[in-house]
């Protein structure tokens, strides 16, 4: 059972290496804390013995306090906390940031399925929310345990969106597999944007050209090891040189003198889960014109990291091809017909990153809320600024 302590308790303990303070009624010990703080000693000393609550909401999202809950000692006796603990996978209660249907509002698109698999998929990633934080912070690299568990989930399946891959799938909530549509979208709400590309974004872009357009035996194998989260998959299509400009690619695939084998050599770049990756959908240059492989890691394939400006766990990768050999039977559609294959994917693709993006969306849309409540400046929070509710207004 949580200690329960009086203020005046609270004010003895006010010296650096005995340093308690008080965050909306629960008490902290920072003794041992206060030379780790990113903030620094002094802003923590001046507070010592205090209450801190509104210096501490001023600087810091509440996630920092639910990640260092650690040095919660205790409460305050006969307080109650005013700040409502956001539970993992609870639905938000700042406006717009949760779609309307989830807020009361009748919809036309959101019907009983999209109820279940919501919950369902809510009570799953909420209790990995806390790992997918983690997880930003460190190296990056989601786990393969972490993969597996999406996978027996049913999760990574379902992010590829509605299509026959369904069948004989799990999915959460108990949704049949042709109940499901594009407004099943649940795991960008509560994934990190980075973990959310390295776990489930290089290979929702890239597992529609295996399941429309591998060889049924590469099929059979490769989707199957993907969708458990045992393999991971990339597209790797963009180049140094030919970004967008697919036309221009020049990584290149020639036969071999039996015609068993390309031999692939170029480089790939911004290749989003490359440096996780088991398998590369690569675009590349044959005699007339693009095809599309299904390259194995393998000799001569190398993926170095590109550090990105927004997490290491989206594996952004810089690939290098050198004489790869790579089966003829890994040709996904026609020989020089790649270009069919790359836009009917882009298609897909963009739907999928489209119901992502209008989550972020509200994502971006709820913190600045929070924030413009929290944050005190010049005398009032940040929301008392009619510059910033004006902000706000435009932004929704
Ligand atoms: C449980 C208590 C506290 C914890 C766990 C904590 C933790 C942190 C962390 C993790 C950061 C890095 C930035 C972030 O992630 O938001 C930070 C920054 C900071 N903290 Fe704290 N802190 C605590 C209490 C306080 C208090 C009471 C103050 C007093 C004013 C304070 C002042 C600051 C300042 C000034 C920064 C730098 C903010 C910036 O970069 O603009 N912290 N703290």
């Amino acid at each position: 059972m949580s200690k329960s302590f009086t203020r005046e308790e609270v004010a003895r303990h006010a010296a650096e290496e005995d340093l308690w303070i008080i965050i909306d009624s629960a008490v902290y010990d920072m003794s041992r804390f206060i030379d780790l703080h990113p903030g620094g000693v002094f802003p923590i000393l001046e507070l010592a013995g205090k209450d801190a609550t509104d210096a501490f909401y001023g600087l810091h999202r509440q996630e920092v306090l639910i990640k260092y809950d650690r040095y919660k000692i205790g409460t305050i006796a006969n307080e109650k906390p005013q700040i409502e603990i956001r539970q993992p996978g609870a639905i938000s209660k700042v406006p717009y940031a949760e779609s309307s249907a989830w807020m009361g509002f009748k919809s036309p698109y959101f019907t009983e399925s999209h109820f279940k698999f919501r919950a369902a998929v809510r009570e799953i990633m909420g209790g990995l929310e806390a790992d997918f934080r983690e997880l930003e912070q460190t190296d990056g690299k989601p786990s393969d345990e972490l993969m597996q568990k999406l996978g027996a989930a049913g999760l990574l399946a379902c992010n590829v969106g509605p299509g026959p891959h369904l069948r004989g799938i799990n999915i959460p909530g108990g949704v049949k597999a042709d109940e499901f549509d594009y407004f099943h979208e649940e795991f960008a709400r509560v994934v990190p944007r980075g973990v959310d590309d390295g776990v489930i974004g290089g290979f929702v872009i890239s597992i529609p050209t295996i399941l429309n357009f591998a060889k049924p035996h590469l099929r059979e194998k490769i989707v199957p090891e993907v969708f458990s989260g045992k393999k991971r998959i990339c597209l790797a299509i963009s180049e140094p040189g030919a970004g967008s400009d697919v036309a221009n690619l020049r990584t290149n695939a020639k036969l071999s003198a039996d015609g068993s084998h390309y031999i692939v050599n170029g480089t790939k770049k911004w290749i989003t889960g490359g440096r996780f990756a088991h398998y590369f959908s690569t675009a590349v240059r044959t005699d007339k014109g693009l095809s599309m492989l299904l390259i194995e890691r393998s000799e001569g394939l190398e993926t170095k990291a590109i550090r990105t400006s927004y997490s290491p766990s989206a594996g952004t990768a810089y690939v290098t091809f050198e004489n790869v050999k790579v089966p003829v039977e890994n040709l996904l559609g026609v020989e020089n017909q790649g270009f069919k294959v790359i836009l009917s994917n882009f298609n897909h693709e963009r739907l999928v990153m489209l119901m992502g993006a209008s989550y972020a969306g509200r994502i971006a849309v709820e913190e600045c809320f929070k924030w413009a409540n929290q944050r005190k400046v010049f005398g009032k929070r940040l929301i008392d600024q009619p510059v910033i509710r004006n902000k706000l207004a435009g932004m929704d």
